[in-house]
């Protein structure tokens, strides 16, 4: 799917817009603070319900505004709206009614975003990776979601009886239902990764042809182990430090250079194109598994990344079909493909502009 409207109400610098966005290439151009990554972070709203910027939803109410109102028809004619008020009331619409869930957006939106903090899902820990894999695990299986809660909240409540000193009968009795849901996740997961390798692979040979890189599914807990046995294994050592150590909630996504951790062995340009490189695949994974269309979000494309690499970045995002949005303060450095549409935004007004 794509936007086929958008539409921003108060939302950070921006009053108010309404914007017809192509299906394919949109570049929205404007000077430092013009208000660019704020489209970005209004779509993204749209989708996941929170700011990629920060976890205080008011801070993207405009200053001297109570609320905010987001609108976004999509090219599947679903629409979506959001109006977040300051004092933290939240009203989210799917086609006029509330959803059951928050997570019913992102299951009509599907998004990748690609920023300069993506890095962070290299650099930092597993949580990042993880929330990568469950991404599209989410997409290709509905019951999903309802399952990782469920595993979530039977981990809360053994942690709590670990920490208790509960007699071990008490905290088996979680076990079983633990491994069950456990060992569900972990192989919608590695089914995931598995074919994400396959699109990530020619991507890859592309964007970084001499890395030879990589890329691996860290269950969590030993394979040769069933999680039940395991979690039996380790009640001990989980008793002692007061939580379970091992299990689907440790997986991982494990890249790496000539058997060193990526991070420790590539640049900043070349760490900025494997981030790339993974969230393409994603989406051109969706394409291929759930016929369903992923929309790109791609802010500051041109930092860190040499012409020719811009152009390279530029040409997959585009061979993927899908919806792209990318922000840049020069259009001129992004002249080598042709825009299927572009905006400006000056002082939070956007306007789309003629070629
Ligand atoms: N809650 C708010 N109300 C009004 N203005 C805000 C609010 N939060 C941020 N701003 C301002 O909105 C402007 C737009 O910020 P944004 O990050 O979208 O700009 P940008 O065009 O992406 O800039 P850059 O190219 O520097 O990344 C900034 O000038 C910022 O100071």
């Amino acid at each position: 799917m794509a936007l086929s409207r958008l539409q921003i109400q108060h939302f950070r610098n921006i009053q108010s817009a309404s914007l017809e966005p192509a299906g394919g290439l949109n570049l929205i151009h404007g000077v430092n603070g013009s208000g660019k990554t704020s489209v970005l972070e209004a779509i993204w709203f749209l989708s996941v319900g929170r700011s990629f910027r920060t976890h205080l939803a008011h801070r993207s109410i405009a200053h001297d505004q109570s609320q905010f109102t987001l609108f976004t028809r999509l090219s599947e004619g679903d629409r979506l709206g959001l109006q977040r008020q300051r004092d933290g009331d939240n009203d989210v619409r799917i086609n006029g009614e509330r959803p059951q869930r928050l997570s019913d957006l992102a299951a009509l939106l599907p998004l990748q975003l690609i920023s300069p903090e993506s890095f962070a899902l290299l650099l930092d820990g597993p949580k990042a990776r993880r929330e990568f894999i469950d991404w599209g695990a989410f997409h290709s299986d509905p019951q999903f979601i309802g399952v990782w809660s469920r595993y979530r909240r039977l981990l809360k409540q053994r942690n709590q009886l670990l920490r208790q000193q509960a007699p071990a009968r008490q905290i088996a009795i979680w076990d079983q239902q633990m491994a069950h849901y456990g060992q569900w996740l972990t192989e919608r997961r590695s089914r995931w990764v598995n074919s994400l390798n396959g699109a990530l692979e020619g991507i890859i040979r592309q964007f970084l042809p001499d890395v030879p890189i990589q890329v691996s599914f860290s269950q969590g807990w030993d394979t040769k182990t069933e999680l039940e046995q395991l979690l039996q294994q380790s009640l001990e050592r989980d008793v002692q430090l007061g939580y379970t150590v091992s299990g689907p909630h440790k997986a991982d996504l494990r890249l790496r250079v000539d058997k060193l951790p990526a991070q420790d062995n590539l640049s900043r340009g070349q760490l900025k194109l494997l981030v790339c490189a993974l969230k393409i695949a994603q989406g051109v994974v969706l394409g291929q598994q759930q016929q369903r269309r992923c929309v790109y979000l791609v802010d500051d494309l041109a930092s860190e990344l040499d012409q020719g690499r811009r152009t390279l970045l530029l040409e997959q995002l585009q061979q993927t079909g899908n919806q792209v949005f990318v922000t840049a303060i020069e259009p001129e450095q992004l002249a080598m493909v042709r825009w299927d549409k572009k905006f400006h935004v000056e002082h939070g007004r956007i306007t789309e502009q003629a070629d």
